[in-house]
């Protein structure tokens, strides 16, 4: 019996125990649960999710994009990509914080995808107060207007009310130190002090395995199709889709990448290209086409990477296709051409060229491809033989009739080949034959498309 309020002691005394414990259990994980709401309510006020736009010509700005939008997710803020081509400036003011990616083309132009953009938002007043945007500028001060398009982009946001998170930062053909800038500026929106570096470019080992001459005799440069063949596993690419080449280190510096249209298709298992060697005004060979047609011996490695352009992506077989080039821009158009079935839509290719006896490039496949039926037509202009001296160009208004009704049928454009001399040429010539409104309507709904140099 003695023992019994010892025991009840001890049984009062373990409840409450087990009372205090329990309740410093609940206690603790209601705190922490508090806590995690918080924060989260408190990421959710300071970041909502953040706008990631951009808009690319050769993939670079649309590459750089989804890596900032990846960047932010990793440091906890949420992001979403779109393209110019889907933006508007209620989307933009909606958006609250955006980062905008923008490369230059042409000369200070927009990337085509941005053409809508430009006649339908940026071509209007906006209200824009209370959108803060950062941006970051691609392109190569070896043109007059470096970054003309990023800086236009940045003039009309601040015109209309929308305050900078940070200056512009722009790159010069991709150097390493201004995306850094960009990355840092990343981090300080995710509040991260430091996320590891984006992984420099990896250039993968292909050997060159044959290189010809194709224009012997031409009274233009020499022009070479060169073909390369993987050393490791071939990658898989897109007729339209561009090879980085890596260029030898000078004198301790790398002078960067050189950028060559696809000539062929993952099922040939090379890589081909089609290269002019360009001399300097004192003649001395192009830093790049000099290595890549002189120095470089078949059977030397180079590195190469490829990169997806899907803005110089064809359509589905069925659909026709309009290919217009000039010179070495056959080498993008060969592409899609041997990506054509006999039984799909068909193609007509426009080019242009100095000679018919020494620049008739890839001429007996051309000839094989008529005769299947891949291409339904081949109109040719040799600018230096007696009885032509037509540019490609002439070619184009001068079919005007059936440009009109191959696209009455649906057809695509896509031109490929020098920006001097022959885009603006082959553009004035498309809008006289299919119109001005109409042309644009084309390049904004990735009808006509263009990868020129
Ligand atoms: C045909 C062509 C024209 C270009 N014109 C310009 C230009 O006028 N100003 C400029 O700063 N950069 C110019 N660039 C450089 C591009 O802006 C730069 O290569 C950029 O990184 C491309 O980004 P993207 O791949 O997203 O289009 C031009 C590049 C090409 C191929």
């Amino acid at each position: 019996m003695t023992h019994e309020p010892a025991r009840w002691l001890w049984a009062v005394g373990a409840t409450v125990l087990w009372l205090v414990l329990t309740g410093f259990i609940v206690w603790r994980e209601r705190r922490a649960k508090a806590a995690a709401r918080a924060q989260s309510d408190a990421m959710a006020g300071v970041g909502e999710s953040v706008l990631v736009a951009f808009v690319s010509q050769t993939g670079f700005a649309e590459q750089l994009a989804w890596m900032t939008a990846r960047a932010l997710q990793d440091g906890g803020v949420g992001a979403r990509v779109l393209s110019f081509a889907d933006l508007d400036s209620a989307t933009l003011k909606a958006a609250g914080r955006a980062l905008l990616i923008v490369s230059t083309t042409g000369e200070g132009d927009p990337p085509d995808a941005a053409a809508r953009f430009v006649r339908k938002t940026m071509g209007q007043g906006a209200d824009l107060a209370g959108l803060r945007f950062g941006l970051l500028a691609l392109g190569d001060r070896s043109y007059d207007q470096f970054c003309g398009f990023g800086h236009a982009v940045d003039g009309w946001l601040r015109r209309w009310g929308a305050e900078p998170l940070f200056d512009l930062v722009e790159v010069d053909n991709g150097e390493a130190g201004a995306i850094r800038r960009w990355q840092h500026q990343l981090n300080q929106i995710t509040g991260r002090l430091a996320a590891p570096d984006w992984a420099p470019a990896v250039f993968y080992p292909w050997r060159l395995v044959e290189r010809t001459l194709v224009n012997p005799g031409s009274p233009g440069g020499a022009a070479y199709h060169l073909a390369f063949e993987p050393v490791g596993s071939a990658p898989d690419w897109a007729a339209g889709d561009i090879a980085e080449v890596g260029l030898p280190e000078r004198d301790g510096v790398t002078p960067g990448a050189r950028e060559y249209s696809i000539a062929s298709l993952p099922s040939d298992g090379r890589v081909e290209c089609l290269i002019r060697l360009m001399r300097h005004p004192d003649g001395t060979p192009g830093l790049a086409s000099g290595w890549l047609t002189q120095d470089l011996a078949v059977g030397d490695e180079i590195g190469m990477r490829l990169r997806t352009n899907r803005s110089f992506h064809g359509p589905a077989d069925e659909t026709p296709m309009i290919l217009i080039g000039n010179g070495t821009g056959i080498a993008g158009l060969r592409a899609h051409l041997k990506a054509r079935s006999p039984a799909g839509g068909g193609a007509w290719l426009l080019f242009g060229e100095r000679t018919r006896a020494h620049d008739a490039f890839f001429d007996a496949e051309l000839e094989a491809w008529l005769a299947s039926g891949v291409l339904r037509r081949l109109d040719r202009a040799f600018s230096r033989d007696a009885g032509d001296g037509r540019y490609v160009q002439d070619l184009v208004a001068g079919a005007a009739d059936e440009l009109r009704d191959w696209i009455g049928r649906g057809a695509t454009i896509h031109v490929c080949g020098s920006l001097e001399g022959m885009a603006a040429g082959v553009h004035a010539a498309l809008e006289t034959a299919l119109g001005a409104e109409a042309l644009l309507d084309l390049l904004e709904t990735g009808r006509y498309r263009r990868d020129v140099y």
